[in-house]
């Protein structure tokens, strides 16, 4: 399949009292299997509404969205959470575990609800908790653990499904330099040695620096597009980005 995830002419409107509001105004994103992927944009340029769309949380007003072979704007509601379900892992900012249950517990959770658990899927989890340098950590509680470490947790939480896509939205948000550095390095090591597909909303370059392929969102548009030769250092990578977004916020 040449393409994992693609959009065609995407379109979200909110109704504010009498106007219309056109959040997304026709996109067409499209992202290939194994891919790694940063949506970069202002504040309120249409990265988490496309997020929305693309994980089927919210319906487009128009056009539409294919996932691994699966038309999801067509999906009802119960179709749409058995599919992001089966085929999307979520990164949050805020890691989002659930407090009261321990680490290993956390990352067979998708699992136990997708009916899935059986001792092979424990495996699983404790195999991707050692991919992600939490082995010891198996029966912590979020609490006892750093902003990075719970982060990792999350990214395994992500990948125990084998999801088609990732969606991580500001993955390094609430985390110091040097954590953001490993969650992206991690990132990206699951991204070249699972072929796993990751799509990410940032606002940072660093972030984006890490992806192969930059998306420009401006006004509810795809602004612009960066190739990132992954063999230039990542110091000028970060110059590329943030020459393009000035191009984008003030002009050439
Ligand atoms: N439920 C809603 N009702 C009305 N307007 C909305 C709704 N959700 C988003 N919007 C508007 O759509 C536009 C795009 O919002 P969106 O949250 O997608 O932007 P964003 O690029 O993700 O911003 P940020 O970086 O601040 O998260 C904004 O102007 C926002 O106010």
């Amino acid at each position: 399949m040449r393409y994992i995830l693609e959009t065609s002419k995407l379109v979200k409107t909110y109704k504010m009292g009498r106007n219309d509001y056109h959040a997304l105004k026709g996109v067409d994103l499209k992202v290939r299997t194994g891919e790694f992927v940063s949506v970069m944009g202002q504040s309120g340029s249409g990265k988490s509404t496309l997020l929305n769309l693309v994980s089927g949380l919210d319906n487009p007003t128009s056009g539409s969205v294919m996932l691994d072979g699966m038309k999801i704007s067509q999906l009802n509601d119960a179709e749409r959470t058995l599919m992001r379900r089966q085929k999307i892992g979520f990164i949050f900012q805020f890691f989002n575990l659930i407090p009261v249950l321990n680490v290993l517990e956390n990352v067979t959770l998708p699992l136990m609800i997708s009916d899935k658990k059986t001792r092979e899927s424990e495996a699983k989890a404790k195999e991707l908790l050692k991919l992600v340098g939490l082995a010891d950590k198996l029966t912590a509680y979020p609490a006892e653990l750093s902003g990075g470490q719970q982060q990792r947790v999350a990214i395994a939480r992500a990948l125990v499904t084998q999801p088609a896509l990732i969606l991580a939205d500001e993955p390094t948000g609430s985390l110091d330099s040097k954590n953001s550095r490993d969650v992206m390095m991690l990132l990206k090591d699951c991204q070249s040695r699972m072929k796993q597909t990751i799509v990410t909303v940032t606002h940072d370059a660093e972030v984006a620096s890490y992806s192969e392929r930059v998306l420009f969102m401006k006004d509810g548009e795809l602004f612009d597009e960066l190739f990132l030769d992954p063999d230039v250092p990542r110091s000028r990578r970060i110059r590329e980005i943030t020459s393009r977004i000035e191009v984008m916020t003030y002009g050439a």
